[in-house]
């Protein structure tokens, strides 16, 4: 990292409604036509793929209380929460500050708990020491905790489903599309706390300049705000909090899906506030095997897609280890038998 590159991170302007809109999911779950959603998603990914959801069926009542766990859990002391230190193999627990880096950055200003799917050590993946399948990890005299954390996780998974028959339909594919790849999805959820920060630079800050992995980001924040994305003229915009909603944006396999026709944005997170942040992305992601390829109509007949197919876990697992602190399975597995 240089330091004397390093520059002042000022408060941006406001997204407009053309950069963030808002989906209205209400009508569709009551029953209604899917086909003006499809639309208006088609469009937000094309353009910064970043858009917020409402009416989308997640009660505000699990979002508090997850809140309301996050806060608590995050304002017991250091040492009670590094008891459930994040561990190497499932990579579920509290990860302190530190743990989390981009490449040229300083490490990121935010701590949190990490949550997945909850596969038992019985579950033929988990046998297989397939990566990132494992049990969640809680603290048994908290149970506050895992109640509404597990609240919010399936609610979010149920979105995430959802939502993934829009994106089936608008990338041209019948609506079960995805949902084929969705047998034992590869979801994770972080309940992030964000100190505050007097003057954000580019080289530190809560979350460092980054996109997304995978499919599709699902993200509560507080009312504090502080994410910023960057439009497609390069200039940074702020997605404040608007009650009601959740943040969608797109990762990079959907540039593989789409041939870069849809957008996986750059991002990140400052917060100037003085007050303590709170937010919590959920990370939709398809099947271990699946196989992740350019789609018919991304590509004009005769030229080739600009990406390899690629499966979906081995590219996660590879991106996870270039920013966090990671053990592959494999060394994990030699450390063992180096005793
Ligand atoms: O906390 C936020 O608002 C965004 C976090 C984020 O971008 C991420 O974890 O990938
Ligand atoms: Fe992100």
């Amino acid at each position: 990292m240089n330091e004397s590159n390093d520059h002042a991170v000022v408060a941006p302007r406001r997204a407009s409604a053309q950069e963030m809109p808002v989906l209205d999911l209400g009508e569709w779950i009551a029953g209604g036509d899917i086909a003006p959603l499809v639309a208006q998603f088609r469009e937000a990914c094309t353009h910064t793929g970043f858009f917020y959801v409402k009416n989308h069926g997640v009660p505000q009542s699990v979002i508090d209380a997850v809140f309301d766990a996050t806060r608590r859990y995050m304002s017991l002391p250091m040492e009670e929460r590094l008891k459930d230190k994040i561990d190497e193999r499932f990579r579920r627990g509290f990860m302190p500050i530190g743990v989390t880096q981009h490449p040229g950055h300083k490490p990121d200003l935010k701590e949190s708990y990490e949550l997945g799917l909850d596969l038992p050590l019985s579950d033929a993946d988990v046998q297989a020491g397939r990566p990132l399948h494992g049990p969640n990890r809680w603290p048994a005299d908290k149970p506050w905790l895992e109640e509404a954390a597990m609240a919010y996780f399936n609610h979010t998974i149920a979105l995430g489903k959802r939502l993934l028959r829009v994106f089936a339909l608008a990338l041209g594919q019948p609506e079960e599309f995805f949902l084929q790849y969705a047998r034992k999805p590869m979801v994770q959820a972080r309940l992030f706390h964000y100190p505050p920060q007097e003057s954000p630079t580019q080289l530190e800050l809560g979350a460092a300049a980054h996109t997304d992995y995978g499919m599709l980001t699902l993200l509560v924040q507080d009312p504090i705000g502080g994410l910023e994305l960057r439009t497609k003229a390069g200039e940074w915009v702020a997605a404040p909090y608007i009650e009601g909603t959740l943040v969608v944006n797109l990762g990079d396999l959907v540039k593989v899906w789409t041939n870069d026709r849809y957008v996986s944005n750059l991002h990140r997170v400052a917060n100037r506030t003085g007050r303590e942040r709170y937010s919590i992305p959920t990370f939709f992601n398809l099947d271990y095997d699946t196989p992740v390829a350019c789609l018919p109509g991304f590509v004009e007949p005769g030229e080739a897609p600009r990406h390899a197919p690629i499966k979906s876990g081995e590219y996660l697992v590879s991106r996870f280890a270039s920013v966090q602190k990671y053990k592959t399975p494999a060394e994990l597995a030699a450390e063992e038998a180096a005793g």
